[in-house]
């Protein structure tokens, strides 16, 4: 397939209320979404990096910047660009997940809808809905937070993660635990923590949780391994898994028991699915993070949260769980799953107008 070229357009993606997770507090997004044109198929991609380096070292302009100047010119240059190169002619750029991510799905959705095949079928999903789990950021009070977690428990989310930070943890899960009793519940630290703090995380083994998620930082493989063997609790490594080599790392060293893929993190979806068969080959358990993506990388995730290894419920959330209007026709919740788009590529396209009232900037890179 010989790309045309990309259109890189910027959308703002104002939040239906404030995120905040231990590392700051998200009101908008300001997302990168990728156009490959190509004279068979258009393809869209998503590129997960925040406005700020908080997260990971990856950030919007950051993305940008090295597409235009580094990826995309090799991927321009490709005479029949088959979408398991991509990876492969981006190598030489050294980092950079995210941005690589973003590339690599506008061509794989592209290559798909050439083909008539969707994403689903693609990665190898084997369901046609997936359960959903819900993040829920830090509150102001235990009274807000219970409020809000009944607010999606009552709309039907199988799953509660409460995002925790040191002073925000045992007391929010206990009372969640107490007013909900036995719901799916997990929590998740970003990094929060230290391995001075285990004697804390340790208290949280009495609420059954389903997994304790990043703790510690994200170069602390050898740490997680450490408190992990004084915790009941299984834990589960979101920001340190940047690769399915850091994969086989972290459970080589037992510093994870549960894995959090997310595809943008990982360098796209179908590094995603390498880490999928890795961990499934060492009997690990595997969930579908999310970066609050529009309804083209919600397509994408929801695909691939199909596979047969993705046995706990991702956060896969409805659209209208951060946004009032989705860019692309929203993701709803049915009986607490939401269903895998079957048509060809994402399944899902956006909304010209929409897209067209979000846009904040956009650029062409190619011919
Ligand atoms: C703004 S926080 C983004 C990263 C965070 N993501 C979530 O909590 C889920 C976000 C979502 O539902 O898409 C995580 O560390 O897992
Ligand atoms: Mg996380």
């Amino acid at each position: 397939m010989k790309l045309t070229g990309f259109e890189l357009r910027r959308v703002s993606m104002p939040l239906v209320a404030p995120f905040r997770t231990s590392f700051g507090v998200e009101t908008e997004r300001d997302i990168l979404v990728a156009r490959a044109v190509t004279p068979e198929a258009e393809g869209w991609g998503e590129c997960v990096a925040m406005r700020e380096p908080l997260y990971s070292p990856e950030y919007v302009d950051g993305a940008v910047d090295v597409i235009r100047r580094f990826l995309a010119p090799p991927l321009l240059d490709a005479a029949d660009l088959h979408p398991q190169a991509v990876a492969g002619r981006l190598e030489p750029v050294k980092g950079h997940q995210m941005a690589k991510a973003a590339l690599e799905m506008a061509v794989l959705d592209a290559w798909l809808r050439a083909r008539g095949e969707s994403f689903g079928t693609h990665l190898g999903a084997v369901h046609d809905r997936v359960p959903a789990g819900v993040s829920v950021g830090i509150m102001d009070t235990v009274e807000q937070l219970l409020d809000v977690v009944e607010g999606y428990l009552d709309e039907g989310y199988l799953r509660i993660k409460l995002k925790i930070r040191p002073g925000w943890d045992v007391a929010p899960v206990r009372a969640v635990r107490e007013r909900f009793g036995d719901v799916l519940l997990q929590v998740d630290a970003n990094a929060a923590y230290t391995l001075a703090d285990a004697r804390t995380l340790a208290r949280l083994d009495g609420f059954d949780l389903l997994l304790i998620e990043q703790p510690l930082g994200e170069d602390d493989l050898r740490q997680h391994a450490e408190l992990a063997s004084l915790l009941r609790t299984p834990v589960c490594l979101d920001e340190s898994i940047i690769s399915a080599k850091a994969a086989a790392d972290a459970i080589a060293l037992g510093a994870a028991r549960v894995i959090n893929i997310k595809p943008g993190r990982v360098g796209g979806y179908l590094e995603a699915r390498r880490i999928h068969d890795l961990c499934r080959a060492h009997g690990v358990s595997v969930w579908c993070g999310g970066m609050l993506e529009t309804g083209l990388g919600r397509a994408a995730n929801v695909a691939l949260a199909a596979l047969p290894g993705f046995v706990l419920p991702g956060d896969t959330s409805a659209s209208g769980r951060y946004y009032d209007e989705d860019i692309t026709p929203p993701f709803v919740l049915e009986n607490g799953y939401v269903r895998v788009p079957d048509g060809p590529g994402l399944g899902v396209e956006p909304i010209p107008d929409v897209l067209r009232e979000r846009t904040t900037a956009t650029e062409w890179l190619g011919s």
